[in-house]
């Protein structure tokens, strides 16, 4: 595990009207939406490779956003690709929760290997729920010990198109006690949120911090790029001697 560089001291004033408010009297987690993305606007080279973007400094933000947040979303797409620990390493916060949307299940076989587990045996990394259509209860079940206790699974309905609702989803998340929700990726799941409203027409997501590495990664890379226009309100630059700058806004 690599270590962290230390957090620069500019970063928690600059990110902390982007961080959670309290939502306890509320059905709904507070949620930022954050990844890094090359200036092309790309998250990977390819769909299916992990690719750093983000330099030491920016790292170590990310690893202090998580310790403000006590669920970590990502999907499924991310989770093969990256296999990533979606833990905290910044301080000795060790309390987020991670979070997978994986509709069809396709994480079965890789989760046996995977950091996420490995990290609930090691006391690393809180047990990751993985939320699957409802559809597939029952043959999900008769799996069963698999994972036992290394994973807890949750069933959503999907709509038509095999797709959960947001805005259920989330109400779900609250519903198991998770307060607040960082959702890093990918590039679907990305796409998707930023276009998405609650049912008062609110947009779902709370806040965006993007990190913005100075390359580009080309036209076959994942593309952070909604369908349609998406307008910011609230919007700050925050820039590195790392050569990143970071973007801070909400929809508005
Ligand atoms: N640079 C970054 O910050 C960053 C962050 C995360 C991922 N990545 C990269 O992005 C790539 C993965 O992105 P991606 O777009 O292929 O995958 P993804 O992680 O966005 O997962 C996509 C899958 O999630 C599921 N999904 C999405 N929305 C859903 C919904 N509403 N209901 C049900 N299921 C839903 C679908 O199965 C879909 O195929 C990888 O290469 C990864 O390395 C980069
Ligand atoms: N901030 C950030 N910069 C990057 O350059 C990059 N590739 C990601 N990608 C986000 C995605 O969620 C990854 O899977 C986790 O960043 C894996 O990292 P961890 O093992 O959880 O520390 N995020």
């Amino acid at each position: 595990m690599s270590s962290l560089v230390p957090l620069d001291p500019s970063l928690p004033p600059f990110l902390q009207p982007y961080l959670p408010r309290d939502v306890s009297d509320s059905s709904f987690p507070f949620i930022l939406l954050t990844w890094a993305q090359s200036l092309d606007s790309r998250i990977s080279l390819e769909p299916g490779v992990q690719t750093i973007i983000s330099s030491k400094q920016t790292k170590t933000m990310t690893h202090y956003i998580r310790t403000q947040f006590s669920g970590i979303l990502i999907g499924i797409g991310t989770f093969l690709a990256d296999d990533p620990g979606l833990n905290c390493r910044y301080g000795n916060a060790n309390s987020i929760r991670p979070i997978i949307v994986d509709p069809h299940f396709r994480s079965r076989e890789k989760l046996k290997t995977s950091r996420l587990v490995r990290q609930v045996n090691e006391k690393t990394g809180l047990v990751p729920i993985i939320l699957i259509d409802e559809n597939l209860k029952d043959s999900v079940c008769s799996l069963g010990d698999f994972l036992k206790g290394t994973v807890q699974l949750e069933f959503l309905p999907t709509d038509n198109s095999g797709r959960f609702n947001w805005t259920r989803l989330f109400q779900r998340v609250r519903s198991i006690g998770i307060g607040s929700v960082m959702v890093e990726g990918g590039g679907s799941i990305i796409n998707n949120l930023l276009l998405s409203k609650r049912e008062n027409g609110e947009p779902i997501i709370d806040a965006i911090v993007v990190t913005i590495g100075p390359r580009f990664l080309g036209a076959k890379g994942t593309e952070v790029s909604p369908l349609h226009s998406v307008e910011l309100k609230d919007r700050k630059w925050w820039a590195g001697d790392c050569g990143d700058a970071v973007f801070a806004g909400r929809v508005a």
